[in-house]
C-alpha cells in the first residue's frame, strides 16, 4: 500500500473482519491513517474489497476507501501499529500464527474484552506471552457499539498503555472527527473494566429477560458495578479508571440495550432460552468470561454474587429463578462494603 507517510506507527492494520474489527478499520482511517484490514477467510476479504461493505458483520456501512481488506499476513508487515480485534478466546491462537508476520518492534492494540478461560489470564497477559520481546503492547475499551463507531457517530473510549507517553501517542493516531480517545498507562483497570462488564450486562439482560422491573434492572446495574470496583481493586486496577469509559460508561451502554449482544443473549435467558439458544449464532464474549471472571474473584476472595449467578446460570447449575432467589435471599449489608 503507498502509505504516504513515513512513520511507520502511522500505518495501521487490523486483524479481524468481525464487526468491531470493520468499525475500528474504518476510525482508523476517518483519522488520517491508512488501513489494512486482516481477516482468515480469503473470499470473505476479496468480497468486502470489491463491494465495500462488511455484508455478514456490519451491513449496510460503506468500508472507507483508505481500507484495504486482505487475507495476506504478509501485508501486515507495513503497519506500525496493529490492533488485534478476534474475539478474546482465540487471541492466543491468532497471535501465535501472526506473531512472525508482524513488523519488529510494532505496538500491538488488544480490542478484544474477555479474560482466556482455562488460563484465567487478562488479554494484555496472553499478549506478553504469545508475542517475541519488543512489541509493546496496549488496549483500547470503552462504550462503543461497532454500528455507532463505523457510522462516524460521536463515540468515546479509552486507549491503556504501561508507558503514558505512547498511550498518548496512539489516542492521537487513531482520533478522528467523532471517535475520541482518552488516554491512560492503567491497563489492567481498562481490561478489567471491558471483560467484566460483558458478564454483568448478561445479568441486566437476565433481569430484563424475566421482565423483573426497570427499578430491578437499576439496582442490579449499581450492585455489579460495586462488584467490578471490588475486583479491579483486588486485581490492580484504579477506581478512577473503572468509574470512566471503560467500566461504568461501558456498563451503562451494554446493560442498557438490546443492541448489545450480551445484553440480548442474557434477555433471552431470562425469557427462557437456554444457553444454547440464547446466543443466536452472535459472539457474546460474556458467556464465555464469566467462569474465569468468578475464578480470578474467588482466587482473591472477591465478592461477585451477580457474576457468580451468571457463571452457574450459563453453566446449567442454577436456573434463573434460582439465581434471583439467591441474589435476593443475600444478606443485608453496608452498602459501601
Ligand atoms: N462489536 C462491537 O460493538 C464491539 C466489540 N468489541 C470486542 O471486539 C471483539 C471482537 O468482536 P466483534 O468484532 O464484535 O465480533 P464478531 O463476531 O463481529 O467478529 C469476530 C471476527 O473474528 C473472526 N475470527 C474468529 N476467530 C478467528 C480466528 N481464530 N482467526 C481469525 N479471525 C477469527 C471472525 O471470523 C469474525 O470476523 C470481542 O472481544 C468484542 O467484545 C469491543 C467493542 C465493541
Ligand atoms: O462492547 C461493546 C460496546 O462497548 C459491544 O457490546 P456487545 O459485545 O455486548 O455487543
Amino acid at each position: 500500500m503507498g502509505s504516504g507517510t513515513n512513520d511507520p506507527s502511522e500505518v495501521v492494520a487490523v486483524v479481524g473482519g468481525g464487526s468491531w474489527g470493520t468499525a475500528l478499520a474504518n476510525a482508523a482511517a476517518a483519522a488520517g491513517r491508512p488501513v489494512t484490514l486482516w481477516m482468515r477467510d480469503a473470499d470473505a476479504a476479496a468480497r468486502m474489497q470489491a463491494e465495500r461493505v462488511n455484508a455478514r458483520y456490519l451491513p449496510g456501512v460503506g468500508l472507507h476507501a483508505q481500507v484495504r481488506a486482505t487475507a495476506e499476513a504478509r501485508a501486515l508487515a507495513e503497519a506500525g501499529t496493529v490492533l488485534l480485534v478476534v474475539p478474546a478466546q482465540t487471541l492466543r491462537g491468532v497471535l501465535s500464527a501472526l506473531a512472525p508476520s508482524l513488523r519488529l518492534g510494532a505496538q500491538v492494540v488488544l480490542c478484544a474484552k474477555g479474560i482466556e478461560r482455562g488460563s484465567d489470564a487478562f488479554m494484555s497477559a496472553v499478549a506478553a506471552e504469545t508475542l517475541p520481546a519488543g512489541m509493546p503492547v496496549a488496549v483500547l475499551s470503552g462504550p462503543s457499539f461497532a454500528a455507532d463507531v463505523a457510522r462516524g457517530l460521536p463515540t468515546a473510549v479509552t486507549l491503556a498503555s504501561e508507558d503514558g507517553a505512547r498511550a498518548a501517542r496512539l489516542a492521537g493516531l487513531l482520533s478522528g472527527p467523532a471517535f475520541r480517545l482518552y488516554h491512560t498507562d492503567d491497563v489492567r483497570g481498562v481490561e478489567i473494566g471491558g471483560a467484566g462488564k460483558n458478564v454483568l450486562a448478561i445479568a441486566s439482560g437476565i433481569v430484563t429477560g424475566r421482565g423483573l422491573g426497570e427499578s430491578a434492572r437499576a439496582a442490579l446495574i449499581a450492585r455489579a458495578f460495586a462488584e467490578l470496583m471490588r475486583f479491579a481493586r483486588a486485581y490492580g486496577g484504579r477506581a478512577e479508571t473503572l468509574m470512566g469509559l471503560s467500566g461504568l460508561g461501558d456498563l451503562v451502554l451494554t446493560a442498557s440495550s438490546s443492541q448489545s449482544r450480551n445484553f440480548a443473549f442474557g434477555e433471552r435467558l431470562g425469557q427462557g432460552a437456554t444457553p444454547e439458544q440464547a446466543s443466536g449464532g452472535k459472539l457474546a464474549e460474556g458467556a464465555f468470561t464469566a467462569a474465569a471472571l468468578v475464578g480470578l474473584a474467588r482466587a482473591r476472595e472477591v465478592e461477585m454474587p451477580v457474576a457468580e449467578a451468571v457463571a452457574a446460570v450459563i453453566a446449567g447449575e442454577l436456573t434463573v429463578d434460582g439465581a434471583m432467589a439467591r441474589l435476593l435471599s443475600r444478606p443485608l449489608k453496608a452498602e459501601a462494603e
